[in-house]
């Protein structure tokens, strides 16, 4: 599979779950004009149909791009993902098809932190249930149940960026913080690390998770760790459906175990607005039930249509491929008097000097050469004269293992 340098305006991009504006703006600063804006994610047969002509796509966590969809994609170079989140992306198969595949790791850590606090205050407060019953006509002054944040416990699973972040927090308001965490992790402040998951369950009024989507995370909290949790407790989700057994869950809430939980991320969720939520959660007064919008604040959206979407340009525009999580990390300078080739290609031995024969055979100076692999993957650049680029890139074409090459004029 090949690309040559192509005209911006015959660059194609496909930007989905309605990315916000300042992706566009970005895109289009930089050049790009062909532009397809949908505001929702798309089912697996429309998205490929959708994707065959585009050379970069933009989703948030909801598209799943699966290797069906990699297979299909012919044109595909680059994935941009303006979320933290990529497990909705086949990463492997990405990786495998030469498609680069960037993310915005930081752009809404604080947007989560601060809706996680904010939930916590509000359960301790019993105010979801004292809302509804409110609004129902109904007078429920009293101090029962109600506590204050100050002096509880919180047990963060997942330090990282946002739980250290929910630490910082938490720990200004006056909690004790513990955490959970499969690395050893510097605690912030006051935190302590707590090596049994049991143990911090047991030890916390309120638990927040913040681990990624991952096997080891499925269905994590279950029946089993719901009963550790102290009676009373408070179980926060904004991290991933998948970690969180939802029924065992809604047990422990009519149980009475559990005084409450906010859940933000559901094992199902409807792939746009409009269409129906279903869960047993619904119609629990003491559940917060958001529609994953953690992350959904202005400011966060605004700095990850923009962050992710100067990734895509530079990866375009000069093959940089800097913080992508599923390839070799190159930072490159311009190449403003030459031509850039890049070639994409198994990570296997000899292939180096296969492509180091194609320039020395054919009597080409190399002005700048740069390589990273990474897993199964090899990435070169070689900034070459412009006259000899046609003829290096068909050369490069045919050489064994190649996944793609592309040209930069
Ligand atoms: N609700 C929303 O809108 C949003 C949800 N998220 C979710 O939050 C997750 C966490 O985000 P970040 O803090 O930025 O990620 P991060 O990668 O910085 O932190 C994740 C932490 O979880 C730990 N971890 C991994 N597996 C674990 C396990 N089995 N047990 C305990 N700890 C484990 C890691 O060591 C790491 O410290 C994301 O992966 C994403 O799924 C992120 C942004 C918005
Ligand atoms: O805002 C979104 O669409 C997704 C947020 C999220 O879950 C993430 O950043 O991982």
């Amino acid at each position: 599979m090949a690309n040559t340098s192509l005209n911006k305006d015959k660059i194609k991009f496909l930007l989905l779950e309605g990315v916000h504006q300042s992706a566009i703006d970005t895109l289009k600063e930089a050049g790009y004009s062909n532009i397809e804006y949908l505001k929702t994610s798309l089912p697996e047969d429309q998205l490929i149909e959708k994707i065959k002509d585009a050379h970069f796509v933009g989703i948030r966590s909801r598209t799943q791009l699966t290797r069906r969809v990699f297979e299909s994609a012919e044109k595909l170079i680059a994935v941009g993902c303006f979320c933290i989140g990529t497990n909705q992306v086949d990463l492997d198969a990405a990786q495998e098809h030469g498609v680069v595949v960037f993310n915005a790791p930081y752009s809404n850590t604080r947007s989560v932190a601060e809706l996680v606090i904010a939930e916590a205050i509000l359960l301790l407060r019993r105010i979801p249930e004292k809302n509804f019953e409110t609004h129902r006509g109904g007078w429920g002054k009293s101090a029962a149940g109600s506590y204050e944040i100050r002096g509880k416990t919180l047990g963060i699973i997942g330090y990282g960026s946002i739980g250290t972040q929910v630490s910082v927090l938490a720990e200004g308001l006056g909690m004790k913080v513990c955490f959970y965490d499969v690395i050893t992790k510097l605690p912030l402040g006051n935190a302590t690390q707590i090596r049994d998951l049991n143990e911090l369950l047991g030890m916390s009024d309120i638990v927040s998770l913040h681990v990624p989507e991952l096997p080891a995370t499925k269905d994590m909290i279950g029946e089993k760790e719901l009963a550790a949790m102290k009676k009373g407790g408070i179980l926060l989700n904004a991290s991933r459906g998948t970690v969180v057994d939802i029924e065992a869950l809604a047990a422990a809430l009519e149980s009475g175990h559990l005084a409450g939980t906010a859940i933000d991320v559901f094992p199902v969720e409807p792939r746009g607005n409009g269409e129906e939520f279903v869960s047993p959660l619904r119609g629990h007064d003491n559940a917060i039930l958001t529609p994953h919008i953690g992350g959904s604040t202005q400011e966060a959206q605004e700095n990850i249509g923009t962050e992710v979407a100067e990734k895509l340009v530079k990866y375009s525009d000069n093959g940089t491929t800097i913080s992508s999580v599923n390839f070799p990390e190159v930072a490159l300078p311009s190449h403003t008097e030459t031509h850039r080739l890049l070639h994409v290609h198994n990570n296997i031995p000899g292939i180096l000097s296969e492509i180091n024969r194609v320039f020395s055979e054919n009597n080409i100076n190399i002005c700048g050469q740069f390589l990273q692999t990474k897993g199964n993957v090899g990435y070169v650049v070689v900034d070459i004269d412009a006259e000899y680029s046609e003829i290096a890139l068909e050369r490069l074409r045919q050489i064994e293992g190649t996944i793609r090459a592309r040209v930069l004029f």
